[in-house]
C-alpha cells in the first residue's frame, strides 16, 4: 500500500497519538520530507470504550506484568482499527500510550507493539520514540518541539512564539522561527509546564462521575483558594531550569490541596493551578514570545483560557488562529517525527529534552511480508 521509505522527497506519513487523558487515539496524515511540512492530510479519531479505558487506567504507573500486557493489547487493536482506514501511507509514526515516565529512574514506557502493527497494516512503523533519548540522559519528553518549529515556519511566523499544549499534562515549546533550523542553538526551548487537565478530570470523575469540566462550567462558578494555589506553586518543579518533564500522576497529590473545598471551588482552584504553572514556565523562556498558541483539549476550556490571558503578557489564542488543528497537532507531530527517524534526522536535543547531544530516537519496523517497504 505504501510507496516505500527508500525514496527522496516528501513522504506521506500517518501519525497516531494516544494521550495522557486516555480519551482515545488521534490519527493524522502529514506530507513532509522531515524538514518542511508540505501539506496536512486526513485525520481520524477513535475513542476508547469505557471498558478499554478501565484497562488502560488499571495499568497507569506500572512497568510490566499482566495489567500492562492487557493495556498494550487494547492500544494495538485500537490503532489497527483506526489506522487501517487510511490509504497510500508510506510510514506510520506510532507513539503508543505512556503508562509510566520516570526519566531519571526507571525510564519511560509507551505500550503498543510497532512490529506487530507494521505486520498487521503492511506499512513500516516507527515507534518507541522516547527510550533512546532517556537512555542517553534526556527527559524523553516533550518530543513535539522539532515539529512545532516546522509548524511556525509553515504558518509563516517570524517572531518568537510559544506553543502551549494543554492535555492531561501541559507542555510548552518556545520557538524562534528565524533560526536556521530546529537544531540551531537558540532555536527552541521546551518543557512540561505542570499538570493541566488530568487533576481536573480526576476530581470531577471521582466526585461527580463526569469525564471533564465541560466548558469550564464548574470552574466559572467557583472561587480560587489562594492558599492552596500558593502551596502548589512552592513545588520545586517550577523553579527547576528546563528542559524538564512530568509523568501524568506526578502532581496527583495536588487534589489533596483542594479536598476540603466544595466542587466548584476545587475545580476553579485546580484550573488556576494549571494556568499558574504555565505563567511560571514562561519565566524560563529566553525572550517573551510575541504570542502563545494553545493546542490540546484545554483550549476548549474558556475559564482556563481567560486565566491564561490574565496572567500572561501577550496574546493567547488557539492554534486554529494560524490555521493549525489543535485536536490533531500531537498526532501530526509523530507523523513528522517518523519521517525524521526513517531518514536519520534528530528528533530531540539539548534544548528540548536536555539530552547532551542531538538524538534521533525510535525503532523502524518493516513488515516482513512487504520487503519493498
Ligand atoms: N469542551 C471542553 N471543556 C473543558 N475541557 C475540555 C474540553 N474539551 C477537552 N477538554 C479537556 O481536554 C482533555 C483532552 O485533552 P487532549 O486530548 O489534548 O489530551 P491528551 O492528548 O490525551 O493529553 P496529553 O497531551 O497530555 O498527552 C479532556 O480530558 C478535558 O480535560
Ligand atoms: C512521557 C509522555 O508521554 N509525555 C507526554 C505527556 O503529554 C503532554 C506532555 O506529557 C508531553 O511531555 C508528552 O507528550 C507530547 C506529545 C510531547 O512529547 O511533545
Amino acid at each position: 500500500m505504501g510507496r516505500g521509505l527508500g525514496r527522496t522527497g516528501p513522504l506521506r506519513a500517518l501519525g497516531a497519538m494516544s494521550g495522557t487523558s486516555l480519551d482515545g487515539v488521534d490519527a493524522a496524515v502529514v506530507e513532509t520530507d522531515g524538514q518542511r511540512i508540505v501539506a496536512f492530510g486526513e485525520t481520524a479519531y477513535r475513542p476508547y470504550s469505557e471498558a478499554e479505558r478501565a484497562v488502560l487506567r488499571a495499568a497507569l504507573g506500572q512497568w510490566g506484568g499482566p495489567a500492562v500486557e492487557a493495556a498494550a493489547r487494547v492500544v494495538d487493536e485500537a490503532h489497527r482499527e483506526l489506522l487501517s482506514q487510511f490509504d497510500g501511507v508510506d510510514v506510520i509514526g506510532f507513539h503508543g500510550q505512556t503508562l509510566a515516565h520516570d526519566p531519571r529512574g526507571r525510564g519511560t514506557l509507551q505500550v503498543g507493539d510497532g512490529a506487530w502493527l507494521a505486520e498487521a497494516l503492511g506499512v513500516p512503523v516507527v515507534w518507541d520514540f522516547r527510550s533512546d533519548d532517556v537512555k542517553l540522559g534526556g527527559e524523553g519528553a516533550p518530543l513535539a518541539p522539532f515539529f512545532h518549529f516546522a509548524c511556525a515556519r509553515w504558518a509563516g511566523l517570524t517572531g518568537p512564539v510559544a506553543f502551549l499544549n494543554l492535555g492531561g499534562v501541559g507542555n510548552l515549546t518556545w520557538v524562534d522561527p528565524a533560526a536556521p533550523s530546529p537544531e540551531a542553538p537558540g532555536a527552541l526551548l521546551a518543557f512540561d509546564t505542570g499538570p493541566a487537565n488530568a487533576p481536573i478530570n480526576d476530581l470531577v470523575q471521582a466526585r461527580l462521575g463526569q469525564a471533564m469540566d465541560e466548558g469550564g462550567a464548574l470552574a466559572r462558578k467557583g472561587r480560587v483558594e489562594t492558599g492552596a494555589l500558593e502551596l502548589f506553586l512552592s513545588e520545586p518543579y517550577f523553579s527547576r531550569v528546563p528542559p524538564k518533564s512530568l509523568d501524568r500522576n506526578d502532581f496527583a497529590e495536588m487534589i489533596g490541596l483542594v479536598s476540603e473545598l466544595g466542587d466548584a471551588d476545587a475545580v476553579a482552584t485546580l484550573t488556576a493551578m494549571a494556568a499558574a504553572a504555565v505563567a511560571q514556565g514562561m519565566e524560563h523562556c529566553p525572550r517573551a514570545p510575541d504570542r502563545v498558541l494553545v493546542t490540546g483539549g484545554g483550549r476548549n476550556n474558556p475559564v482556563l483560557m481567560e486565566m491564561l490571558r490574565v496572567s500572561l503578557d501577550c496574546p493567547v489564542d488557539p492554534v486554529e488562529t494560524v490555521g493549525l488543528d489543535g485536536d490533531m497537532l500531537e498526532a501530526q507531530a509523530f507523523a513528522y517525527l517518523a519521517v525524521r527517524v526513517a531518514r536519520g534526522m534528530p528528533t530531540s536535543g539539548p534544548s528540548t529534552t536536555g539530552v547532551p547531544a542531538m538524538v534521533g530516537g525510535g525503532i523502524v519496523s518493516r513488515p516482513v511480508g512487504n520487503p519493498r517497504s
